[in-house]
């Protein structure tokens, strides 16, 4: 579920009226997301927002942010959705309402309005797919060269340290082989994380459910709320780890790796200094996953209606990165 917060008609239509969309027509929660509150706005369209084919648009997502954002850090990511989709883009562009401002409070917390995008996420996608997604990637890699806003990343190696630290004991009651395997591992990224590489804007966070298709074409990059600045090959090593696995991490699809290693290179080719960090950067983006993964596994209530996900999953990846990434991710030099 992701609807944490309660609006009534009469909210949804006072609030669409601060916009120049039409009249509102509906207005319904979507289920999916796990962070904050989303609806599909319908309304009956206006001059005011156009479509890509000069259209007036009619749908579009509010979203009300809930946790984990810092409100600060809101423009960076309202302002880097308009940029990325002022460059072509598959990224949705923020709804500006009627005095300019890309997001609003209602009852205290921040909204935004964003254009809808067509799609579906895939689950286990095609090569064709994987390719494609790469080939995205690389694109906003490339379209925010020029975006001058900065944000610094909150989830490096530090902060997974820290995150596993406030699980304190409990760390073992997921799975007994945790605190182990962090121990082992944790070091290595504190000690070697490749800070020299080429830095920019980064997604940090695309996962399947991140990435609307349609067929073979990427129609949309959403969730960009852990965006950032940061290592850019780190990005492509986060992606990587979210897509070529099945979904508990015990099965390695070799294809779907390298196709997207392919499609993101047609774009953007690494340097052989990234090609070589790319086995660390995916093992630290495995075990990204797995500390905030732990600390929200501890920290979400029992009766929480959000999904709560599966560290050891990711836990499993680093090992399988730790073993095979050379051969998966081979050195310049071959
Ligand atoms: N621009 C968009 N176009 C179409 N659907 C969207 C868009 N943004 C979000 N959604 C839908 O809302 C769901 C939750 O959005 P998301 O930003 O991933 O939320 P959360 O940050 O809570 O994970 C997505 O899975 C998708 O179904
Ligand atoms: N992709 C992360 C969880 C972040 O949730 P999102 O819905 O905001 O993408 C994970 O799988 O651990």
């Amino acid at each position: 579920m992701a609807v944490y917060t309660h609006l009534g008609a009469g909210d949804f239509a006072a609030l669409i009226a601060e916009y120049d969309v039409g009249e509102l027509v509906s207005a319904k929660g979507i289920a999916e997301g796990v962070s904050n509150s989303n609806w599909l706005i319908e309304t009956t369209g206006s001059a005011g927002a156009l479509d890509s084919n000069n259209k007036p648009q009619t749908r579009f997502i509010l979203t009300m942010y809930e946790r984990r954002i810092e409100l600060g850090d809101l423009p960076f990511f309202l302002a880097l959705l308009d940029h990325l989709s002022a460059a072509g883009s598959p990224v949705p562009r923020t709804i500006h309402d009627r005095s300019g401002g890309a997001s609003r409070l209602v009852d205290g917390k921040a909204v935004a309005m964003i254009e809808f995008l067509p799609g579906v996420s895939i689950d286990n996608p095609s090569e064709a797919q994987a390719n494609a997604v790469g080939r995205a990637l690389a694109g906003i890699h490339l379209a925010s060269a020029d975006f001058i806003a900065s944000r610094t990343n909150d989830l490096r190696p530090d902060d997974w340290k820290t995150l596993f630290d406030q699980c304190g004991d409990h760390l073992g009651d997921i799975d007994r082989d945790l605190p182990a395997a962090v121990d082992r591992y944790m070091p290595q990224f504190r000690a070697e994380w490749p800070e020299h590489l080429p830095r920019g804007t980064i997604h940090a966070d695309l996962f399947p459910d991140n990435v609307l298709m349609l067929g073979n074409r990427v129609s949309g990059l959403i969730d960009f709320y852990f965006a950032c600045t940061d290592i850019i090959a780190y990005d492509l090593a986060v992606t990587h780890a979210a897509w070529c696995f099945d979904k508990g991490g015990r099965v390695f699809r070799p294809e779907i790796g390298k196709a997207l290693m392919a499609g993101y290179e047609t774009v953007r080719p690494l340097s052989d200094a990234e090609r070589s960090a790319m086995p660390l950067l995916a093992q630290g983006a495995a075990m990204r996953f797995a500390a905030t993964r732990s600390f929200d596994w501890i920290n979400t209530p029992g009766d929480a209606l959000v999904e709560r996900k599966d560290p050891v999953d990711f836990i499993r990846r680093l090992e399988f990165y730790s073993q095979n990434g050379r051969s998966i991710f081979p050195s310049p030099a071959g």
